[in-house]
């Protein structure tokens, strides 16, 4: 015989879509009518009329004729605002927060390079990591859409949670991340449509819930002076930018192009960072310059700026335990290095 209890009972691993509960534990389940084996039910849902909603009447559907009904008939509802708030959902019409609005106070920092593989994205972040590493509050935008590396330098196997159109950012070493790579299967964008970039990077901005009053928002910005970094200087016209190069001179006058594009945009270079600067030798500790020599000085000179940090090569110490293969521990001298130029940039931001 079906009752109340056992409809119910079939009911409790339903989720209402948006706060990802149980339609049962929210007290969504407004009535149960059942007479001999048809059942109706009427429902109360944070939000009415959406996709979601449809996927969810099926769920309903089968738990209840999986506890024995033959038909069920669905009367869907909208819950009050009061009871949305009380289970964290957003109000239907609500607009939500973006960091684009105004009065936002998160200082934007873009990671930019002239070419590829100068290490922008290993850059991006261990700056990322150490600014949470001294208490700030940090986001990264990997938007490198030619290369989305972040996920695995920072050892995040996990996926964001999305909510109806809210993405959650996922969480590594104090840092709020969100990559092109979550969305990609199969390298074929998934959420974003488009070919705009420059719309990618917008849905990053606003429909991503990232935590209230973030510090900084690191973008590790694709290599070069090309459309994404257009769109970056139009959409965040108070954006800082860090230029990453590699020590030998012709790579500095290729960085030096994507420096022009930020001056002329009136984009505060922060300054420059020459990675794979030296090599550093355990045994005698002399250094050696394996890529030259000099190119980060002459492009802070030419963008009239400072050297920011000189990053040796090396590798971080392999923590199986807590996989990350690009981060360096604050222990580690590299490691160290970028918790002084962490420093240096809160300084500078905070003059
Ligand atoms: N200081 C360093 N010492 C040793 N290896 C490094 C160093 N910096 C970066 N690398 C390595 O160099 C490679 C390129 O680095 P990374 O991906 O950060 O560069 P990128 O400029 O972001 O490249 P792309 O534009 O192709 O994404 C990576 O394998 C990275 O681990």
């Amino acid at each position: 015989m079906l009752t109340q209890e056992k409809i119910l009972d079939a009911l409790k691993d339903v989720k209402e879509p948006f706060v990802n509960k149980s339609i049962v534990e929210i007290d969504g389940i407004r009535e149960i009518n059942i007479k001999e084996n048809l059942v109706s039910l009427k429902v109360a849902i944070t939000q009415v009329g959406t996709q979601e909603q449809m996927m969810m009447q099926q769920q309903l559907v089968n738990a209840v004729k999986g506890a024995g009904a033959e038909s069920v008939g669905l009367r869907f509802e909208q819950m009050t605002d009061e009871e949305v708030a009380k289970h964290g959902g957003q109000a239907p019409g609500s607009q939500p927060k973006s960091l684009l609005d105004e009065g936002v106070k998160t200082t934007f920092i873009a990671v930019t390079s002239g070419k590829g593989g100068v290490g922008k994205s290993t850059v991006s972040v261990n700056l990322a990591t150490s600014l949470a590493r001294l208490g700030k509050k940090v986001g990264i935008i990997d938007a490198d859409i030619y290369g989305f590396s972040v996920p695995d330098m920072m050892g995040i196997e996990e996926k964001p949670k999305v909510q109806g159109e809210r993405i959650f950012p996922v969480e590594r070493f104090g840092v709020q991340v969100i990559s092109m790579g979550f969305f990609v299967q199969d390298n074929s964008p998934i959420i974003w449509r488009g070919p705009m970039l420059g719309k990618m990077l917008n849905n990053f901005f606003t429909q991503v819930e990232w935590d209230e009053d973030l510090d900084y928002l690191i973008l590790d910005l694709p290599p070069g002076t090309g459309d994404v970094a257009l769109d970056v200087h139009q959409m965040l016209p108070s954006s800082k930018e860090i230029i990453v190069t590699t020590p030998h001179p012709t790579a500095a006058f290729v960085a030096a192009r994507a420096g022009v594009m930020a001056l002329k945009t009136d984009h505060e270079i922060l300054g420059v960072v020459e990675n794979m600067a030296y090599f550093k030798s355990q045994l005698t500790g002399e250094k050696e310059f394996v890529f030259g020599q000099g190119g980060g000085e002459r492009l802070a000179k030419e963008l009239k700026t400072d050297i920011l940090a000189q990053i040796p090569l090396g590798q971080p110490e392999i923590d199986e335990e807590d996989f990350a293969p690009s981060i360096y521990a604050p222990e580690h001298s590299i490691g160290e290095i970028y918790m002084k130029m962490a420093q240096k940039v809160i300084d500078k931001i905070d003059k």
